[in-house]
């Protein structure tokens, strides 16, 4: 929904918006190149003596303005000559005719109305509307994707349009948001939808007198020059006629005999507020904030660019279903929990098949599960599971909405997931059992699908046509995702002697072949995930990455598992060798941001992106590092570098814990539970705590945790909510 309010306005409206962008940009210098122009008004100079000294020269005067800008104009009828002229504040002294420049004046046509009158007007105003929407929900977009409001400052990933339009829109969104509302408020001026409440000129009796030279009347010497916006002069025919003073404060007419104050109209709370709303929309006056104004505005054609670059690849890569019949209409609806997308790959598959068999097939995201869906003639949930057993992002919502959404069809679901995660299909389990306990009755049993195995895809769909009563063939082998070589630049091994043999590998993006200049990584921080692709198969396998792009390497931990394809791989790989790799994103397992501790927990291979969150840590916030191994003399991995860390203070302190020390082993819950009191005190302290390892020396590690923070009142489910206990466990 987010998406689409962000999206909608500014594909129809992206042209105009463009225009009336650049054009603003371009007025934005006006005020800055009129301060220049503009003469200084003095300080001690009234609006009497300005008045004299111009109707020394003009006898004819019939007003003296105050323009935004801060110039002065005077406008004169002399009988023989007429005319705007601007004016020295200081002498009077004219400064050549008042004229605003063809150019400028086409370019607040095309701002204001698209040279195109009230319906142009109107257009702009809807402009302004768009651009309103787009800011709050761009705004709203970013923080979803950094992880919080707080987080909205910090580094964008991605694409590079997605860098761009990130970090132009943050810049350029408070500009933006001033502009449309301020140009929002005036549109609505315009078309008389602010109400204001009509001037009376209130009646006065002059006193009829013959007028006195305009340098002594009283009320005049009285106003200060700098306040002045306007000052009407009587019509010398009419000797009733008398002199209409206009400053911010309101309006005061003045007997042109007397120099006494007949009559004062107050500003209205509008009128102060349409002054403020001018200046802010206008820079007028206020020429830092217009050119603020006007570059932020210069930010919105690059944000279209690469707004509309981002829009049509989401669109490309949105599964397309052929034939999704409205959701009201279908017999069978189609659900999908997916994260990387392959899920999608096997229900449009399913989809076809099911179609073709004559069934009215409509396919949809989990999220968007709806009163329709379940409406159905009968539920296929195909899910995907992350984590540590949860939903995977199309499925986030899935289980609230279902709550509180009526309807109990007959369901299936299909697992997808890998049996190498403890919790193997677990999220989908726990559909099932919400399905079930909502009282859906089964149309088949859950069946789980180990690493997209086409055959076990296969064997449902036989099962699912016997349940529906005819045949059902599915075919369909997940495509591998796209990977990029990667080249192996240097490794470190350790653990041989204990039996635990764990590589450091380092890998770099291949020379470009016709310059030989080192080739671009792709972008990732330490603690993402790495996936690589064994020769010979199509499963890649994720290692937790130990560096970010900005080391210039890509390093990861590797232990050499017994049959591992792929570790044993890696293992046999000698420098220079290559791999084909990709990135996934691991948001979850990154330092908060801020100065609070980090307390980094980890065993084995699992101290690489806790090493990597160490050496980024230049700006020296605590960090404790709690680490085991089997031995300090051959698998202490990263030992120099924790030492240099330690020098320079990007590491804290240091705990290591060594199982077969030949001095009494030890493993890192045994230091834990040491340490306790100190550990208290960090968490006390609001310390964040991030676990990184086998899933065995996790669980010992939340046991003592747990004695370490009850006495605060706390437990470890809770710092979890909050993301203050974070795992990256395998
Ligand atoms: C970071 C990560 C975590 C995963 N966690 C689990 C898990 O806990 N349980 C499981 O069965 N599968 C897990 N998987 C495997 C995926 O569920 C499986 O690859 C699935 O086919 C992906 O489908 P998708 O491409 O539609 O998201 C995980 C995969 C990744 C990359």
């Amino acid at each position: 929904m987010l998406r689409r309010l962000h999206a909608l306005p500014g594909l129809v409206l992206a042209l105009g918006l463009i225009v009336t962008a650049v054009t603003g940009a371009a007025l934005s210098v006006q005020p800055a190149l009129d301060r220049l122009a503009a003469p200084a008004i003095p300080f001690a100079a009234s609006v009497a003596d300005l008045a004299a000294q111009v109707s020394a020269r003009h006898p004819g005067l019939s007003a003296i303005r105050q323009r935004a800008d801060g110039s002065i104009t005077v406008a004169f009828d002399d009988g023989g000559a007429r005319g705007v002229e601007r004016v020295d504040p200081a002498t009077g002294a004219g400064l050549g005719p008042y004229q605003v420049s063809r150019t400028t004046r086409f370019i607040t046509d095309l701002h204001r109305s698209f040279l195109a009158g009230d319906a142009g007007r109107a257009a702009a105003g809807i402009g302004a509307l768009a651009m309103l929407a787009l800011s709050v929900s761009g705004a709203a977009l970013l923080a979803r994707r950094l992880g919080g409001a707080r987080a909205l400052l910090r580094p964008i990933r991605g694409t590079p349009a997605q860098r761009w339009h990130g970090e132009l829109g943050r810049l350029a969104v408070a500009g933006l948001l001033l502009s449309s509302l301020t140009g929002l408020w005036m549109s609505a001026g315009t078309f008389g939808l602010i109400l204001e409440t009509p001037a009376i000129t209130p009646a006065v009796t002059p006193s009829g007198g013959t007028p006195a030279p305009v340098g002594t009347l009283a009320a005049l010497k009285a106003v200060p020059l700098q306040d002045l916006r306007e000052l009407g002069f009587p019509d010398p025919s009419d000797p009733t006629d008398v002199f209409t003073l206009r400053t911010a404060a309101g309006e005061s007419l003045v007997d042109a005999a007397t120099g006494v104050t007949l009559a004062v109209t107050p500003a209205t709370m509008v009128d102060r507020v349409n002054d403020v709303i001018r200046t802010l929309h206008t820079g007028r006056g206020a020429w830092m904030l217009a050119l603020v104004l006007g570059l932020a505005s210069t930010a919105v054609p690059v944000l279209a660019a690469t707004g509309l670059v981002l829009w049509a690849r989401r669109r490309a890569a949105r599964p397309r279903i052929a034939a999704n019949v409205p959701a009201r209409r279908a017999d069978t609806v189609i659900l999908v929990g997916s994260e990387g997308n392959s899920t999608w790959g096997f229900a449009t598959n399913l989809h076809a098949a099911l179609t073709a068999a004559g069934h009215l097939v409509h396919t949809a995201a989990m999220n968007e599960v709806s009163a329709a869906h379940l409406g159905a003639q009968r539920l296929l949930v195909l899910t995907a599971t992350y984590g540590e057993g949860a939903a995977p992002a199309s499925a986030h919502h899935f289980l609230a909405r279902l709550a509180r959404l009526p309807g109990r069809p007959p369901a299936a679901v299909l697992g997808f997931g890998d049996r190498n995660f403890p919790r193997f299909c677990r999220f989908a389990q726990e559909v099932a059992d919400a399905l079930d306990a909502r009282g859906c009755p089964r149309l088949l049993p859950m069946k789980r699908v180990d690493r997209r195995s086409p055959q076990e895809f296969a064997q449902w769909g036989r099962d699912l046509g016997a349940a529906l009563g005819h045949d059902l063939e599915l075919s369909h082998v997940a495509e591998p995702p796209k990977t990029t070589p990667l080249v192996l630049a240097g490794r470190e091994l350790y653990g041989e002697a204990v039996g635990t043999p764990v590589a450091i590998l380092r890998f770099q993006a291949p020379q470009e072949p016709r310059t030989g200049a080192p080739g671009r990584l792709p972008a990732f921080e330490a603690g993402d995930l790495v996936g690589i692709v064994p020769p010979g198969d199509a499963m890649p396998r994720f290692y937790s990455l130990a560096s970010s792009t900005r080391d210039g390497v890509l390093e990861i931990c590797v232990r050499l598992r017994a049959g591992g394809l792929c570790s044993t791989f890696l293992h046999g790989l000698a420098p220079g060798g290559t791999i084909n790799a990709f990135i996934r994103e691991n948001p979850a397992f990154r330092p908060a941001q801020g100065r609070a501790p980090l307390i980094l927990i980890g065993a084995g291979a699992g101290i690489g992106p806790l090493a990597g969150f160490v050496r980024a840590n230049a700006a020296g916030r605590p960090v404790h590092l709690y680490w085991g191994g089997r031995s300090a003399a051959s698998d202490f991995l990263y030992a120099h570098e924790l030492a240099q860390h330690l020098a320079e203070k990007r590491l804290t302190s240091l705990r290591t814990a060594f199982s077969r020390d030949p001095e009494g082993g030890a493993y890192v819950q045994d230091r834990i539970a040491a340490d306790a009191p100190r550990l208290r005190e960090l968490v006390r302290q609001g310390a964040q705590i991030l676990v990184c390892g086998g899933r065995d020396m996790a669980e010992a590690v939340t046991r003592a945790l747990d004695p370490v923070v009850r006495p605060l009142g706390l437990d470890l489910p809770t710092l979890k909510s909050c993301g203050r206990y974070v795992e990256d466990v395998y």
